[in-house]
């Protein structure tokens, strides 16, 4: 369980999270809803330890993280897929991934076969370099990475955004069956509500900085998209 209490983030002097109270359970799916600059990415980066300073408590499982350094915090099982996905292009799939378990409390000596079930096409790709692969295929690595640190909570950054739609589906498809089969907790940043609808147990909207609802995601009405996310 991943329970946040009290937390803001800085940027510098300037606070981009305010009080934010949130808990996602093992095996919950979360999703992060909001219009830009609300606070998302910010929210995401704060739980990882990338921000100038941040306040408050963060624990995961019941140990608090807010203490440690982000490769800890890697270790201690908190998962990352940013936005823009983060891939390295001069260095190959295999390296791309092999990053990925460097992360990881006990690192894998070699490519576990789950991972290319989920994602068939890198093990095609294995040579080639993650520069040369299409938008949804590195999104598609962005995700095997940063399963290969072995994470009991994934963040993830609109990993849809800018992808195309058949890809889109095989990638929401594969978070769905990670959440529901593997028990495997997400936090997702979506501006897609379609897919924030169909994948999540629990929603949280964002508005400067601050949660302006949480609930369940059965709760989130037309009502409060037009409110909150509709520009
Ligand atoms: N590196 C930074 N330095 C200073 N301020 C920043 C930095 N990154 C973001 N901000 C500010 O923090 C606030 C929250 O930004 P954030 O990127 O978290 O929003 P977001 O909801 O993820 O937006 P988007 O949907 O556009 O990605 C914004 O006011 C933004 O201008």
């Amino acid at each position: 369980m991943l329970e946040l209490a009290n937390v803001n983030g800085f940027y510098g002097t300037s606070r981009a999270l305010q009080s934010v109270d949130l808990t996602v359970g093992n095996g919950e799916f979360l999703s992060v809803l909001g219009r830009n600059g609300v606070g998302k990415t910010t929210l995401l980066r704060t739980i990882l330890g990338l921000m100038s300073r941040c306040t408050g408590s963060i624990r995961l499982d019941g140990g608090e993280i807010n203490v440690l350094p982000t490769h800890k915090r890697a270790k201690a099982g908190v998962g990352y897929v940013p936005q823009g996905r983060g891939i390295l292009p001069n260095f190959t799939v295999r390296e791309n991934l092999t990053l990925g378990t460097f992360a990881a409390e006990r690192p894998a000596s070699s490519i576990p076969d789950h991972i290319f079930e989920l994602f068939p096409i890198l093990k095609e790709f294995l040579g080639r370099r993650g520069g040369n692969l299409s938008g949804g295929q590195q999104q598609q690595l962005a995700i095997a990475r940063a399963l290969l640190s072995e994470p009991k909570i994934l963040l993830l950054d609109e990993p849809t955004e800018g992808i195309q739609p058949n890809i889109v589906e095989q990638i929401e498809d594969v978070l769905i069956d990670l959440n529901r089969k593997n028990k495997l907790s997400i936090i997702l940043v979506e501006q897609n509500i379609k897919f924030a609808r169909r994948a999540s147990s629990r929603f949280a909207i964002l508005n400067r900085g601050s949660v302006a609802v949480s609930d369940d995601i059965k709760a989130l009405s037309d009502d409060l998209i037009h409110q909150h996310l509709v520009v």
